[in-house]
């Protein structure tokens, strides 16, 4: 099933499901992650399992690049579909050993695509020590990677993940996250994941769309995104921003990093952050979240805080839930950073639209 399409994730599908209905045209990008977000029953697993075949649409269209699996005259069957789907539960083999899990997926790949190896797919998971157990005998995030693992396996052009470390507790996701990332950073493919979780969001995604009783409200790349007021993210109480740079200056011994962040060089700010493995020259991704900035309307030399920042106020937006906040977006080196402060503050300090402030962040709050 061919067609001239641009290279793209073009999805364009309604459903009526009793009260539930998705609606959705949406034209997503075919590399890199696009996380699903929105609450409980907003129609993220159905977008998914439409997407895969799995439920049926019969009037709509699906087009991986030039390849359209579904265009209201002929539907590809999901076991034709070239996805790796990995659910909240590992739903392994369970009278399969993890090799042998992987083995089954290995003979479903498709015959055109080699996304990645076998070896590269056991170094990148961390799951050569664990091949000859079966699943019972593994943990819950052994076998999450296992899962993930046999998704890649089957050579996919689309990875859908749902949820993939919601039944995992705080610890084992910590632990995982970063397998994640690297898969999402090394995987040639588009990946749609699905997440209740900002933090996971934060780390992983691209690009973000959000649904809301199954139709689209929001969508953009992370970063903008994240930057923007009257989103639910801003509205979120652990709203943040990323900002990305490169680190310019190292201080091994303060423990410390700085990052260079701007729009050109000739209008940049350094930012100063814990030192982790990064090395100068390498760009780095920073969350600022908005309760750790802080606004004055002059240099206050005696503070402890390091990172004191020309910014200019954008917008302010108040908070309906609590009449006590109010959300500043600033413009820093014409990057946005999100201040979450009291209402009081920004009456006192006088804050409008255009005004020259110190954006004050903590560096030990910064996250990476
Ligand atoms: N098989 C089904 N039959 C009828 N209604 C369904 C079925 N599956 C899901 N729904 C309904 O469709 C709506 C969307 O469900 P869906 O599972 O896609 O939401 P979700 O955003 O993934 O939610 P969650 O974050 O809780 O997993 C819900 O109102 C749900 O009750």
């Amino acid at each position: 099933m061919k067609n001239t399409l641009s290279s793209s994730l073009q999805v364009r599908l309604s459903l009526q499901r009793a009260a539930f209905s998705l609606a959705v045209d949406v034209q997503l990008p075919n590399q890199g992650v696009t996380a699903l977000f929105g609450a409980s029953g907003s129609g993220k697993t159905t977008l998914l399992r439409c997407i895969a075949g799995l439920d049926s649409t019969p009037e709509g269209f699906i087009g991986l690049n030039e390849e359209v699996w579904q265009n209201g005259k002929r539907t590809l069957p999901a076991y034709k579909r070239p996805i790796g789907y990995v659910f909240q539960e590992a739903n392994l083999f369970p009278h399969l050993t993890a090799q042998d899990n992987l083995a089954f997926a290995m003979k479903r790949a498709g015959p055109d695509s080699e996304v990645i190896t076998y070896d590269d797919v056991v170094e990148l998971l961390n799951i050569k020590g664990i091949l000859s157990q079966y699943p019972h005998q593994l943990s819950g995030g052994e076998r999450q990677r296992v899962a993930m693992a046999r998704a890649l396996l089957i050579q996919p052009k689309l990875l859908l993940m749902d949820e993939p470390l919601s039944a995992l507790d705080e610890g084992l996701k910590q632990d995982i996250l970063p397998y994640l990332e690297t898969l999402c950073q090394r995987a040639q493919i588009p990946i749609l994941y699905v997440s209740h979780s900002l933090d996971e969001v934060i780390r992983l995604a691209d690009h973000i769309l959000v649904l809301e009783q199954g139709r689209v409200v929001e969508q953009g790349d992370t970063a903008s995104l994240l930057g923007q007021l009257g989103t639910s993210f801003s509205k979120h109480q652990d709203a943040s921003v990323v900002i990305s740079g490169v680190v310019t200056q190292q201080t091994p011994e303060w423990g410390l990093s700085w990052l260079a962040f701007g729009e050109d060089d000739l209008n940049q700010q350094t930012i100063a952050f814990t030192q982790g493995k990064e090395q100068r020259g390498d760009t780095v991704s920073l969350r600022i979240q908005s309760r750790d900035v802080s606004l004055s309307l002059s240099e206050q030399e005696n503070s402890s805080i390091l990172n004191r920042l020309a910014g200019v106020v954008d917008e302010i937006e108040t908070d309906l839930s609590d009449s006590s906040r109010v959300m500043v977006r600033l413009l820093v080196a014409q990057t946005p950073i999100l201040a979450r402060i009291t209402a009081l503050s920004a009456h006192r300090l006088s804050l409008k639209k255009g005004q020259n402030v110190i954006v004050q962040i903590k560096s030990a709050a910064l996250l990476r």
